[in-house]
């Protein structure tokens, strides 16, 4: 297991579930998928089980499984894999907290439960420490999303105090627009030695400037070369390339997101680009149309990402 003070840095990629077109997980295609992401987009470290996961989607049983093939195929190739735990059970919670330390994962996150919301911070940091205490020798992470669990508690208020509670508390997902909010987290907190990991793609040069030692973010697991230009210019002060960087990022993520962007054209782009088949999305979610593949292709041709052999058409002749 690792060391909880190894710090979490640099890209992290929201992993992809692969599917098959039954809708079953395709664990097969895992392992090409970690190489892809070490060789292609120099990308070593994943968040499992998350947002473009679909893990709110997985059965416990699947979640599992999903978590025990990434550190599998990811052992001696990537430095972190960190399993998003988060449920609406706590014992489900619990549960998977438990199993990623026995599988040995570098570290857990977790949302709030967004059925029965929590109503306040303490009632938030209460089902947080819950989990936590079921892995106590892993990392922690809040992974703060409240556009999609609709719990607005902000990231600032839930942070301070949190080591007190949580010992193993080591860093914030922050995935929001908030960027007051986020650059408060950092001030505050600079006695720690917090992960702070932005998950706006497009904002992340931003989230940078604010103070960001990292990013999670579904965009990484075909644009993570990319972006890992854009962190070597700010890392060495050159921010107008940084920003060039990230306005070509920008142009294609404004793109698809005027189409409609979210899981399945996540699932849709990584199958064109990577050449790996990531299938369906479970429902509800539906899969992309093949109007928004030609399109995103063409963009994603204009604005050079890839050269036109890259494309691997093959592996979507299932869209319609
Ligand atoms: C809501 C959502 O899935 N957010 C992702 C991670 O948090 C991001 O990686 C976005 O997909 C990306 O920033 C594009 O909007
Ligand atoms: C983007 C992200 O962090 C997630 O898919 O959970």
């Amino acid at each position: 297991m690792a060391s909880p003070k190894k710090k979490l840095q640099g890209l992290v990629a929201a992993t992809i579930t692969p599917m098959t077109e039954h809708g079953e997980i395709n664990f097969s295609v895992i392992g090409q998928y970690v190489d892809y992401l070490v060789e292609e987009q120099g990308v070593k470290n994943i968040f499992v089980n998350g947002t473009t996961g679909e893990g709110l989607s997985l059965s416990v049983s699947e979640r599992r499984q999903v978590a025990e093939e990434w550190v599998a195929k990811g052992r001696n190739k990537l430095d972190q894999v960190v399993i998003h735990v988060g449920a609406l059970s706590l014992k489900d919670s619990q549960e998977l907290a438990r199993h990623a330390a026995e599988i040995g994962a570098d570290g857990i996150a977790v949302i709030a439960p967004f059925f029965l919301k929590p109503r306040n911070k303490d009632n938030l940091i209460n089902f947080l420490k819950e989990v936590a205490t079921a892995a106590p020798a892993l990392p922690f992470y809040y992974y703060h999303i409240p556009a999609l669990t609709g719990v607005k508690i902000r990231a600032e208020e839930l942070l301070d105090g949190i080591q007190g509670k949580i010992p193993t508390f080591q860093g914030l997902k922050f995935s929001d627009t908030d960027l007051l909010d986020f650059g408060q987290c950092v001030d505050q907190n600079r006695q720690q030695q917090f992960a702070f990991l932005f998950g706006v793609d497009e904002q992340l040069l931003s989230a940078l400037v604010m103070g960001a030692t990292g990013a999670v973010g579904s965009t990484y697991n075909y644009m993570g070369k990319k972006t890992n230009q854009m962190l070597e210019a700010f890392e060495r002060k050159d921010f107008s390339s940084a920003l060039n960087h990230q306005f070509c990022i920008q142009r294609f993520i404004n793109f698809v997101l005027k189409l409609g962007f979210g899981v399945s054209q996540t699932k849709a782009i990584m199958t064109l680009v990577s050449g790996i088949p990531m299938g369906p999305p479970r429902p509800p979610l539906q899969k992309a149309s093949r109007e928004f593949i030609d399109d995103a292709k063409a963009k994603l041709k204009s604005l050079d990402f890839l050269s036109s052999t890259d494309l691997k058409d093959g592996n979507l002749e299932s869209y319609s």
